[in-house]
């Protein structure tokens, strides 16, 4: 079995309020009050082992959303979602408590994932060496940097060796150093036959460390292929956009939320 994670026609619907009155109202009397919002719709997409996938799109495209539905953090509204294997999510203000130490955090994660006492005890100092945190591994995550939480989730997440990695900007916050010693992980994961999706707004980090791209455009995967077809479409989307003048913009933004407010035909396409 080749296929690691399977999407068909997965959407996620939330509602808008224009007040919080509303909320309440919709949870007493569920009709009527709030406004459909599509994070996601209609996502078809497979992946396979070896597979590394960058997921782009602007802010807002529902980039974060995908990657909490396919790590099983959030349901899907609606659509079926097949995963084969463990996943392991690294984002930068996810999966860490900040009021405990960096080493509770390790074994609490740990323990979280089914590992005893023993494999503890040979993990973490592999994790605590990946993670470069030194003395800090017995501080508080609250005093951490952005970086260093960074750096001990992806060194938590690459250890407990997940079959299906998913990096949501989590690169980002870490220095050239930490994110070459993350390329080396990957390449290393890759030739393991593990799948990667990578989530990064650096275009730059897309092409080195991708060889498919996923192009999720306000909620829709727009394109979704090999990185040397995907990546200069989206490009050239986000130079047109910056060619608009305000109210094009602003025009575009409008029609683009009434679409995502609207409901929509399933297509069956495959992606
Ligand atoms: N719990 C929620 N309730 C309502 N709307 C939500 C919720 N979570 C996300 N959204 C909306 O869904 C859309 C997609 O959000 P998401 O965080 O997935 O985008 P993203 O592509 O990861 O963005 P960014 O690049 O800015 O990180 C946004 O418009 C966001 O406001």
């Amino acid at each position: 079995m080749n296929k690691t994670v399977i999407l068909r026609n997965v959407a996620k619907k939330y509602k808008m309020y224009s007040r919080t009155s509303d909320k309440l109202l919709d949870i007493v009397m569920p009709k009527g009050y709030g406004e459909d919002f599509y994070a996601l719709r209609n996502i078809s997409f497979e992946a396979e082992k070896g597979d590394v996938i960058g997921i782009i799109g602007v802010n807002g495209s529902g980039k974060s959303t995908l990657s909490n539905i396919i790590s099983g953090i959030i349901p899907p509204t609606s659509g079926s979602i097949e995963i084969n294997g463990d996943v392991a999510l690294i984002a930068i203000n996810s999966g860490l408590d900040n009021q405990l130490t960096g080493r509770e955090n390790i074994e609490l994660k740990c323990l979280m994932l089914g590992f005893n006492k023993r494999q503890i005890k040979k993990l973490e100092p592999e994790i605590i060496e990946f993670s470069e945190i030194g003395k800090f591994i017995d501080q508080p995550v609250k005093n951490y940097s952005s970086g260093m939480k960074s750096r001990l989730g992806f060194a938590i997440s690459v250890n407990i060796n997940p079959d299906i990695l998913i990096i949501d900007e989590a690169l980002s916050v870490g220095d050239k150093i930490f994110a070459d010693k993350c390329e080396a992980k990957m390449n290393e994961f890759k030739e393991k036959g593990k799948t990667i999706f990578f989530i990064s707004h650096s275009l730059r980090q897309i092409k080195n460390f991708c060889e498919k791209a996923l192009w999720i455009e306000y909620g829709e995967v727009k394109s979704f292929g090999e990185v040397s077809e995907v990546v200069p479409k989206y490009e050239k989307f986000l130079k047109d956009y910056k060619a608009m003048s305000e109210i094009e913009r602003k025009e575009y933004r409008e029609k683009v939320m009434e679409k995502r407010s609207s409901e929509y035909k399933i297509s069956n396409a495959k992606t």
